[in-house]
């Protein structure tokens, strides 16, 4: 059992198909971390060596097993100085991490609509640990934050004015994990590259065009429903093919299909996991991976334009990380941008894609949500 006393600062990512966590001392160096994925009857459980088959059917027995998975570990939450948790769509106000009252949370509860994959499973667990440990300080980062600096004209839709005054426009989303991976790049590179296009590729997957730094446009809107082809959501669709649904099926029938029956396993006939899609290989497996390929490739086309140019390219994510076969894929097909790299490093999943010399360099960073959202946690509440 690890010492119960290092763990100060405990960071629940609460994501679509999968619970990750990770365990800080106050001064942010990781302790432990771990996580829950494969929702369902056989879940896989890790917790730093740790791992083992569990059944966790969803997102609410998931966090019971990672709770007592943790105590087993030596993280009490009696010992904890702040829990802070990933909330995908905190809606036009809550967009900079903000300790969690009863009136954050009525707000983010009224998000659900606009994520509905997402912000039940967030409401979830900060329920399940205000129950468990009602003094133990919640903080609330936000996945829309990072894209603030969109311009005007990339944040709305051509619809009238009054409906962007009441929330309807682009928000964007993964904005913790690409603040993460502009902080790497910049460590990893030397100096940050000015035009970065940044794929965030999970079972939920966005692309960001980052310039200077700053996110200046990105794939999903509204909701995470919309840009590239995800796991189970359709991404960019005519909006008439939605109105068709929602005539025939009504709007929790078409809401259903949109975010949990297409996407890789609408196109596949049931995977939404890209490791099995790639282990299967027949025609319906291959196709879907074709679809995800190509319609990353087409919005990267978009993203290019949107910042003038390319000078890096960067992958994180549960695939963006662990799919050669995919990056190869979208990078084959940005040539014409000048993308470029070395076959046998890609295949090491090495974090520098490139040869030396390589105008435009590209690189595999890992999703580091987990380290925003202890740092802005230890901010809020620690060091307050
Ligand atoms: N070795 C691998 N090869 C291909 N895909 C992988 C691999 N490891 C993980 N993935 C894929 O990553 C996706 C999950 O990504 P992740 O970022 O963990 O999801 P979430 O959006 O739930 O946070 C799944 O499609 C999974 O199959
Ligand atoms: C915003 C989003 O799609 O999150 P995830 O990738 O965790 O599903
Ligand atoms: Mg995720």
């Amino acid at each position: 059992m690890s010492d119960p006393t290092c763990g100060d600062v405990l960071v629940l990512n609460v994501g679509s198909s999968s619970i990750k966590c990770a365990v800080f001392d106050s001064v942010l160096h990781e302790v432990l971390r771990g996580g829950i994925e494969g929702l369902g009857p056989q879940a896989t459980l890790r917790l730093g060596v740790l791992r083992r088959d569990v059944e966790a059917c969803d997102h609410r027995a998931a966090l019971a097993v990672l709770l007592e998975a943790l105590d087993a570990q030596g993280v009490l939450l009696g010992n904890l100085r702040v829990v802070g948790h990933r909330v995908v769509h905190g809606g036009p106000r809550l967009t900079q991490p903000v300790r969690i009252t009863p009136q954050v949370r009525d707000e983010i509860a009224l998000c659900t609509p606009l994520a509905p994959l997402h912000n039940p499973h967030h409401l979830a667990a900060m329920d399940a640990l205000a129950a468990l440990a009602p003094d133990l300080p919640q903080v609330a980062c936000f996945d829309t934050g990072f894209h603030a600096t969109n311009p005007e004209v990339a944040l709305r839709y051509a619809l009238p004015q009054e409906l962007a005054d009441n929330g309807l426009r682009r928000y964007g989303f993964h904005g913790l994990s690409y603040a993460g991976l502009v902080e790497r790049l910049e460590t990893l590179a030397g100096a940050l590259p000015d035009r970065v296009l940044a794929f965030h590729l999970g079972n939920g997957a966005s692309a960001c065009a980052i310039r200077g730094g700053h996110s200046v446009a990105t794939t999903m809107g509204y909701s995470p429903t919309d840009g590239l082809t995800m796991g189970t959501r359709c991404g960019s669709i005519d909006p008439s093919v939605v109105l068709r649904l929602a005539e025939e099926r009504g709007i929790d029938g078409a809401r259903h299909l949109l975010d949990h029956g297409s996407g890789l396993a609408g196109l596949s006939g049931g995977v939404s996991d890209m490791r099995t899609l790639e282990a299967r290989g027949d025609p319906a497996s291959r196709f879907a991976i074709d679809h995800f390929i190509y319609w990353a490739r087409r919005h990267a086309g978009s993203l290019i334009a949107a910042m003038q140019g390319l000078d890096a390219i960067v992958f994180t994510g549960g695939i963006g990380e662990n799919s050669a076969m995919i990056r190869a894929g979208i990078l084959d097909g940005l040539t014409w941008a000048g993308a470029r790299y070395d076959p046998a490093k890609n295949s090491r999943h090495a974090p520098r894609l490139h040869d030396d010399g390589t105008l435009v360099t590209a690189w595999v960073l890992p999703a580091e949500e987990e380290r925003m959202i202890a740092q802005a946690a230890r901010d809020l509440v620690i060091m307050a």
